[in-house]
């Protein structure tokens, strides 16, 4: 990808063309299916979340009852279509998969709605992005298991009640401080996806790399998940494209060095930064001393949009702990001179720079 032709924000956060964008692109909607885990054994990390669904369901099926609602918050990637999928079937119950943005009347969600069997799981992705109308709708639904529907308009419109069979929804937000308090508290079980740790993306690779017919070592599959993030979707992508370059260019088989290679080829670093987190990193360095530098100008001399930095590759530079934003602006940490292999100001001859800022 050519980061000096001008890009186009996507879903709004990410970029779907991004090797390291934690948002799903056309390849891995293809491929995901297959390597999804299809139950809570197979399911990696998520230690405190998975035991607690565990119990909940364990509870629901034991009462013969269905499951209570689930709410599933966390970053793109982590896993929560994959979790809605395995409550289905671990409560042996059909599946019916819609988003927010796609729910934008309050009628588009009765159809939904009254067509549920009995005990089917709803996974509403983005739920925080519902419509008002249909999120209304949502709490008697939830609550009671009733809809009003409204037949006419103006002052002859009446709401006709609609029972409907019981049924999990299972909501997952990126956000889940933008839901409503009201519709929050209609869940009976709130499961947070944290990052996972690089030992837990190592099981993924591997399990992957079986599933996929693919020889890594476990050197191989450390160096794929340092770079992945802390996200499952990004270490399945980093999965396929080294192994495309170990076909190519070695004898198939994923080595810690062959990962490493094709990681460099494809310009994703040793921590998972790619170009663009690199060119936003090496300008806050080199053009502007470690800032602080306000986005704008940032994001001129970098030649992008300003959103494009502030959303694409701000949020992982802020987690990774090598920028910081603050009311004067953006600033570069130690450990972003230390990343770019550039010894800061204050450590230069006769230079001043952030010794104030960070003490050392
Ligand atoms: N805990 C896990 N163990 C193994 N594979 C996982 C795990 N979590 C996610 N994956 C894999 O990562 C990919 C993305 O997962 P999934 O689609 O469930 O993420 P998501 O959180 O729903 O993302 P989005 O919010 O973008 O829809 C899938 O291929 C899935 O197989």
């Amino acid at each position: 990808m050519n980061w000096d032709e001008p890009t186009e924000l996507q879903g709004g956060t990410e970029q779907r063309d991004r090797l390291v964008g934690s948002d799903a692109d056309g390849e891995d909607t293809a491929v995901e299916a297959a390597l999804r885990p299809k139950d809570l054994g197979e399911f990696v990390g998520q230690e405190r979340v998975r035991e607690q669904l565990d119990l909940v369901l364990r509870a629901a099926r034991a009462r013969g009852a269905t499951a209570d609602h689930v709410l599933l918050s966390g970053a793109p990637g982590l896993g929560k279509t994959t979790l809605s999928m395995i409550i289905a079937a671990e409560m042996g119950a059909p599946i019916r998969i819609t988003s927010g943005p796609a729910i934008q009347h309050a009628g588009d969600l009765a159809a939904i709605l009254s067509s549920l069997q009995e005990g089917e799981v709803l996974f509403l992705d983005e739920i925080h992005r519902m419509s008002r109308p249909a999120e209304e709708m949502l709490y008697m639904a939830m609550e009671d298991f009733r809809v009003d529907v409204i037949v006419g308009k103006g002052p002859g419109a009446t709401a006709i009640p609609l029972e409907l069979p019981p049924f999990t929804l299972v909501g997952a937000t990126t956000r889940a401080g933008l839901l409503p308090p009201p519709l929050r508290d209609r869940f009976g079980f709130t499961g947070h996806m944290e990052f996972y740790a690089p030992g837990e993306l190592e099981r993924v690779i591997h399990r992957s790399a079986e599933l996929l017919d693919v020889h890594i070592e476990a050197e191989g599959a450390a160096e794929i998940a340092g770079r992945s993030r802390g996200t499952p979707r990004i270490a399945n992508r980093l999965l396929r494209r080294v192994r495309d370059y170990a076909q190519v260019k070695a004898d198939g088989v994923i080595t810690r060095e062959t990962a490493a290679q094709a990681l460099d080829v494809y310009e994703v670093d040793g921590r998972g930064l790619d170009r663009l987190d690199r060119a936003v990193l090496t300008v806050l360095l080199k053009l502007f001393g470690g800032g602080p530098v306000g986005l704008s100008t940032l994001a001129v001399a970098v030649g992008e949009e300003r959103e494009t930095v502030e959303e694409v590759a701000e949020p992982f530079l802020v987690r990774e702990g090598l920028l910081a934003r603050t009311p004067r602006g953006r600033i570069a940490t130690p450990a972003a001179w230390t990343h770019l292999g550039l010894t800061p100001p204050h450590q230069q001859a006769g230079g001043t720079g952030q010794q104030g800022l960070f003490g050392a």
